[in-house]
């Protein structure tokens, strides 16, 4: 065994996994410190990057290290091993609200300028953008991702299938994409000839440059793109879209990602909202710019901002935006008892987990009434939105999946260093002005890339460098080799973009041994329909996607055979060397944080962190040579098998087991799975006494761990709650606490 420090670090995150943490993490030392793994905490919340970005507003006790950076820095390392929990990508509300919380809570952190006027405000607006949205996830991933079901986890959702809607043929749920004018319609691309700087610029029409990125660094054989979205189409469309839904008389619900597309999606999104009021939108936009309101945050900030008018005033607002509903189709909605529609927030609904859960539910969603709809389901960019429409096509057909006999589809996805449209936010721009958008050389003055934009058009340019896309082709054939499952790599040869990574993946498999190896390429839809040929006979089939297509079937196909993504194995092997372990594909279930707090239960289920932490743990034992951590890591993987077989996971409702019975379980089963291996006679040795006091004290821990459950607690706040609240809330069975503390002493 290697002398080097083997440690793991465990991310801090928000909401319920930030709570599952101060339950698991001690759980998680008492047994990685048998074979002298560390696992350190680093704090990347929400509040915490806050605090780390405004330091100079803060107290010296109150200032915190920018925790992220750090780990940032270390995922260029070979050693490094993370396991990252699912982060909230904060909305503009989620991100005001955590300042007025920090604010409350003695920080004198400066309020989010909403409507920057000044440098200075200017200058804050750039710093709390760095926070909102997908702001963590893209900086860490150095490496390309490996998503998938266990074996355990699939035969688990065969045995103990997720309930399913029912498809109907006469369904009338469909998708609606733009057909021109959008990124697919006007995409350029070219590989890179040589290292070169580059810089974004309009020349518009009035005879001015505006340069609105001075300086891009590029690599030579990397790919880039332009491309734009017009408004004037973007608009027509939703005209013609909204007009269509309202005669047919279904839901008219829109999926977009403004979390990780933080700059463009919210634009798209509030467009969509200015042409359904767009009369209201007519009468008052003046007063709604005088108030400082800009819907692309969502309907929540415009009511919020018309709250503060004269009462007779606002009930004239609110008269004309219940006018314009007479005339527009219904809305799909968030959350019917409290009347919230697709409309509130742009991050309420997004298209990654919401699209699966519409197909899930027979392409169902809520009406305002509180029962289910069809719906037209609105995707403005036609890119990937078709991959839908082929699906609902497949479900119209034959009906719905069926999760006991259904294929499986892991996916291996390029997003390394920043991919693709994931990396673009800051090379996306709204044009003031109509003119020609283009990348010119900045030594040269060549233009690399010209296109006509017009006012508001949204246009940008993404990066994909070389060694990624190298690194990518090499993890699908090893994937392939290693799971012994065709590769569809989704590649659509009318798009530019990827007819240049068409031509990078027949080369490079070259240089791959792939003798007896099934590695396809297919446009996105006949990958989508020979893919489901398969899973409907039972067939697994990975498919080889951009950064995009990763994040979107990789909830997909997990919601459908799963119930959910957050059961996924999700690797990302790091480029450095090193490995980065993200617990499940899923979000951070604000919903469970609600249920707690009521009612003391929480049903977030640690699945997830368990399958990645016998990844990492396995992963140390290969490269330090730790004999003992290897044992550690199959003995938690039969541990977690078990824990399925046993239904030990956590329940939904109060009273019955929930994520803390299902830690301890987990603890129980992998203490004895540590003492019934032969590998190691020291370690089954060293567990023995743990396993037999918590096997003998079962009963009494699982009666602990209920009788708290069904009344209201405090845990000290939502963005930054109190450790130690936070610790009594989850850790509350005595009998537990003392055997897991005095196991790890020990
Ligand atoms: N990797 C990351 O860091 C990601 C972060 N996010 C962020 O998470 C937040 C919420 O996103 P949202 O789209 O609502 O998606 P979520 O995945 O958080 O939740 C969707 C639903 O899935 C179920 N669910 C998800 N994970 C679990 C789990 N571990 N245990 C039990 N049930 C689970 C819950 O259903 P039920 O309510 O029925 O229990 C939940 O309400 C946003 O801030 C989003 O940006 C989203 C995706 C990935
Ligand atoms: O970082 C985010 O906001 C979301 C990430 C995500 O959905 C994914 O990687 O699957
Ligand atoms: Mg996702």
């Amino acid at each position: 065994m290697s002398d080097k420090k083997q440690k793991i670090i465990y991310t801090g995150t928000d909401e319920a996994p930030l709570l599952a943490t101060a339950s698991l993490l001690p759980i998680i030392r008492t047994f990685t410190s048998a074979v002298g793994i560390d696992v350190e905490l680093s704090d990347i919340s929400v509040a915490a990057r806050m605090l780390g970005e405004f330091s100079e507003f803060l107290t010296e006790e109150q200032r915190v290290p920018d925790n992220l950076a750090e780990l940032a820095r270390l995922t260029l390392e070979s050693d490094t091993n993370i396991i990252k929990l699912p982060n909230i990508s904060a909305s503009v509300q989620q991100l005001k609200a955590c300042i007025k919380e920090l604010q409350a809570k003695g920080y004198a952190l400066p309020d989010f300028p909403e409507d920057p006027q000044t440098d200075e405000e200017l200058q804050l607006r750039t710093r709390y953008g760095k926070i909102i949205g997908s702001a963590v996830n893209p900086v860490l991933r150095e490496g390309n991702s490996d998503r998938r079901a266990p074996k355990a986890v699939k035969e688990f959702a065969r045995k103990h299938p997720h309930s399913m809607s029912e498809w109907k043929q006469w369904s009338r749920t469909h998708v609606s994409h733009m057909h021109g004018g959008d990124f697919y319609d006007g995409e350029q691309s070219m590989v890179l000839d040589k290292d070169r700087k580059v810089k974004m610029e309009v020349v518009t029409d009035s005879g001015k440059t505006e340069v609105l990125k001075a300086e891009i660094p590029l690599l030579k054989s990397e790919i880039i793109d332009l491309m734009f979205m017009s408004k004037k189409e973007l608009c027509e469309f939703y005209e013609r879209e909204m007009e269509d839904c309202r005669q047919s008389g279904i839901l008219f619900s829109l999926h977009v990602k403004a979390t990780m597309m933080k700059v463009s999606h919210p634009i798209v999104f509030g467009h969509a909202v200015k042409i359904y009021y767009k009369d209201a939108f007519a009468k008052h936009g003046e007063l709604f710019d005088e108030l400082g309101i800009n819907v692309n945050n969502g309907m929540a900030t415009l009511y919020e901002k018309i709250a503060e008018l004269p009462a007779s005033k606002r009930e004239e607002i609110e008269r004309d935006l219940r006018a314009c509903q007479e005339h527009r189709p219904s809305l799909a909605m968030v959350d019917s008892s409290r009347g919230i529609t697709n409309f509130h927030s742009p991050s309420d609904v997004i298209v990654d987990a919401s699209m699966p859960a519409m197909i899930r539910s027979g392409g169902q969603m809520w009406g305002g009434d509180g029962k289910l709809y069809d719906c037209k389901a609105v995707m403005p960019e036609s890119t990937f939105a078709r991959i839908y429409q082929e699906m609902i096509n497949f479900c119209k057909w034959h009906g719905n999946f069926d999760p006991v006999t259904m294929g499986t589809v892991p996916n291996v996805g390029l997003m390394a260093q920043k991919a693709e449209e994931y990396g673009s936010h800051d090379k996306t721009f709204e044009t003031s002005e109509p003119g020609v958008a283009r990348i010119t050389d900045v030594e040269t003055g060549e233009v690399l890339l010209e296109q006509r934009v017009e006012e508001g058009d949204i246009w940008r340019m993404c990066q994909t460098k070389d060694a990624p896309i190298q690194d990518w082709i090499k993890l699908a054939v090893r994937r392939a080799r290693e799971s012994d499952t065709p590769v569809v790599f989704w590649l659509d040869p009318y798009r530019p973009h990827e007819n240049e990574l068409i031509k990078k993946v027949e080369a490079c498999l070259k240089d791959h041994d792939t003798e007896g190896l099934d590695i396809q390429i297919m446009s996105q839809v006949r990958a989508m329909r020979y893919t489901l040929e398969r899973v409907v006979r039972g067939l697994d089939t990975i498919s080889a996607t951009g950064n995009i297509l990763r994040d979107y079937l990789t909830d997909l196909f997990p919601i459908l055979e799963l119930g959910t993504s957050a059961k996924m194995l999700s690797i990302v092997p790091l480029m450095a060397g090193g490995g980065l372990f993200e617990t499940g594909a899923g979000g951070s279930a604000p919903k469970h944080v609600q249920q707690l707090v009521e009612e003391n239960h929480l049903r977030w289920d640690s699945l997830g962190e368990f399958l990645a932490l016998a990844a990492s743990i396995e992963e140390l034992s290969l490269k330090f040579d730790n004999s003992k951590a290897g044992i550690l890591a199959s003995t938690l993987d039969a541990a977690t098998g078990r824990l399925l077989d046993n239904n030990r996971s956590p329940s939904r409702k109060v009273g019955e087991l929930d994520n803390r019975g299902s830690h301890f379980y987990l603890s129980l089963y992998w203490a004895e799975e540590l003492v019934k291996q032969s590998a190691d006679k020291d370690l089954a040795e060293h567990f023995k006494p743990l396993f037999e006091q918590l096997s003998s004290k079962e009963e009494q821990i699982v009666k602990e761990l209920a009788e708290v459950q069904g009344k209201a607690v405090d845990i000290g706040g939502y963005y930054l709650s109190d450790p130690e609240l936070r610790k009594a809330v989850m850790r509350p069975s005595g009998t537990f606490n003392e055997i897991m503390d005095s196991a790890s002493s020990s």
